[in-house]
């Protein structure tokens, strides 16, 4: 069995007993890097498959090294896995990012060569959620400085310039799954929220959207950043931006490093503009926990750093290990890319009696016709047949009798179209 989970049920398929056909289990090879969490190796290892693991993410060239005879990388936010990366990972079946962001990976370049990538897009969000509500009131209070003066011996017992937050405005910039979540807590201290978001929200509780960016910025006693990284959210707040929000209020930022000029909020936060910052995430981050790390915010006052832990508690890494080990497992053994982000989506029960074949394919007009070809020229029985598709390639999974099975494979496998193929059970 995989382990004890409520979502035994729905992953029973990870369970099904694998005959010659697929790659025997403990020739599975996992490489699991940036500490993750001992739930998903676990899993790994009930699963029987290799395992080796590493605390912290790799220099590139001892990734592509390590990757080459790698079937499941598993990774964090550090490990900035390019398509070069993939070159070398001519076994990799698939990526597991045991976190939400997926911009450490090529994404396009993955789907190119056949690997779905996973993630856990909403195990944490309450641990990141709860650390912004934190900060809120740390900032307001001033906090970190009034902690470190006392470490250093100095009783500074001041009240002006602190605040409660009781009747202020946060405003969230990206109402996804950590923003509104932060939302619905503001609401619970008694803060007014509103959001500003590309896309149409539904407001939880009495939350309000505003129209511009601008807006939500100078109608703002605190702004908490909760955005993707993409190019239109690169230095989404800059020298600009930073002038226009209110005079004395707060900025927090637990989304991405790139998404912040941190010179410019230095330089605001000195001048009296912006009377606090607490920051989680970095233009530039470490490797490992051992490295060192310098930034233009540190010595500026009523500044919150963090090294990147929004969401790192026991209850969010184990759920991700979970969430993420399961999938991969289950892509491993059924082929479901449920959940996978730059994938085309299949998930059907797999079906007693029969073979399955995976054939990742570009998609170009004529594959299937190419592929009923031999099927049709070799007779075989197809028990259940499904294509999904992208803009880019192809996803066919095929049920047929066993006895055949073999020869189809391989006639797949040498179709100009054909990116990956595999047979299972
Ligand atoms: N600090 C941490 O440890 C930590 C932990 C988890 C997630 N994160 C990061 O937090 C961010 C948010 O995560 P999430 O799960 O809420 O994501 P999500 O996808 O659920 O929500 C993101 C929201 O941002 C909106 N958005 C995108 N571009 C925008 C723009 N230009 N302007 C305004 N809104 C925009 C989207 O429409 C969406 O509603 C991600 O960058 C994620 O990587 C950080
Ligand atoms: O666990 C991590 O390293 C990343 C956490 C967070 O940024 C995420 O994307 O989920």
């Amino acid at each position: 069995m995989v382990g004890p989970s409520g979502r035994q049920a729905a992953d029973a398929n990870c369970t099904v007993k694998l005959p010659a056909t697929s790659l025997p289990k403990d020739n599975v090879k996992v490489l699991l890097l940036e500490n993750i969490n001992q739930t998903a190796i676990e899993i790994f290892k009930a699963e029987g498959f290799q395992l080796e693991t590493a605390s912290g993410a790799l220099a590139p060239e001892e990734l592509e090294e390590r990757i080459k005879d790698v079937h499941v990388l598993g990774i964090r936010s550090k490990m900035q896995l390019p398509g070069s990366a993939l070159q070398h990972a001519s076994k990799l079946l698939a990526v597991g990012c045991f976190c939400i962001g997926t911009n450490q990976v090529d994404l396009e370049a993955a789907n190119a060569v056949g690997i779905p990538v996973f993630n856990a897009p909403f195990s944490n969000t309450r641990s990141v959620a709860e650390l912004v509500i934190c900060e809120v009131i740390a900032l307001a209070r001033q906090l970190g400085d009034r902690s470190s003066e006392l470490h250093r011996g100095t009783w500074k017992k001041v009240s002006k310039g602190c605040y409660e937050v009781r009747g202020k405005t946060l405003g969230i910039v990206g109402y996804g799954h950590i923003g509104s979540q932060v939302g619905v807590l503001a609401e619970m201290l008694g803060m007014k929220v509103k959001f500003f978001d590309i896309a149409s929200k539904m407001p939880m509780g009495n939350n309000a959207p505003v129209e511009s960016l601008k807006e939500l910025l100078s109608g703002s006693d605190f702004v908490t950043l909760h955005v993707p990284a993409s190019e239109a959210t690169t230095n989404m707040i800059s020298r600009w931006e930073l002038m226009h929000m209110r005079k004395g209020s707060y900025l927090i930022n637990a989304s991405r490093g790139q998404v912040v000029d941190l010179a410019s909020l230095a330089e605001s936060i000195k001048s009296g503009r912006i009377a606090g910052a607490a920051v989680d995430v970095y233009p530039t981050e470490p490797e490992k926990n051992s490295d060192g790390f310098q930034t233009e915010l540190q010595g500026v006052p009523n500044v919150i750093l963090t090294p990147h832990i929004g969401g790192s508690t026991e209850e969010a890494q184990a759920a991700i290990g979970r969430e993420v080990a399961y999938a991969l497992v289950k892509y491993v053994n059924t082929g479901s890319t449920a959940g996978a982000v730059n994938f085309p989506q299949m998930d059907f029960p797999t079906l007693p009696g029969s073979h399955r074949i995976l054939n990742v394919h570009q998609n170009v007009p004529g594959v299937l016709k190419n592929v009923n070809n031999i099927i049709a020229d070799l007779n075989v029985n197809i028990k259940a047949q499904v294509n999904v598709t992208d803009s880019n390639i192809g996803y066919l999974v095929m049920d047929l009798e066993k006895d055949l099975s073999h020869e189809v494979e391989a006639a797949l496998r040498d179709l100009p179209t054909s990116i990956k193929t595999r047979i299972l059970y």
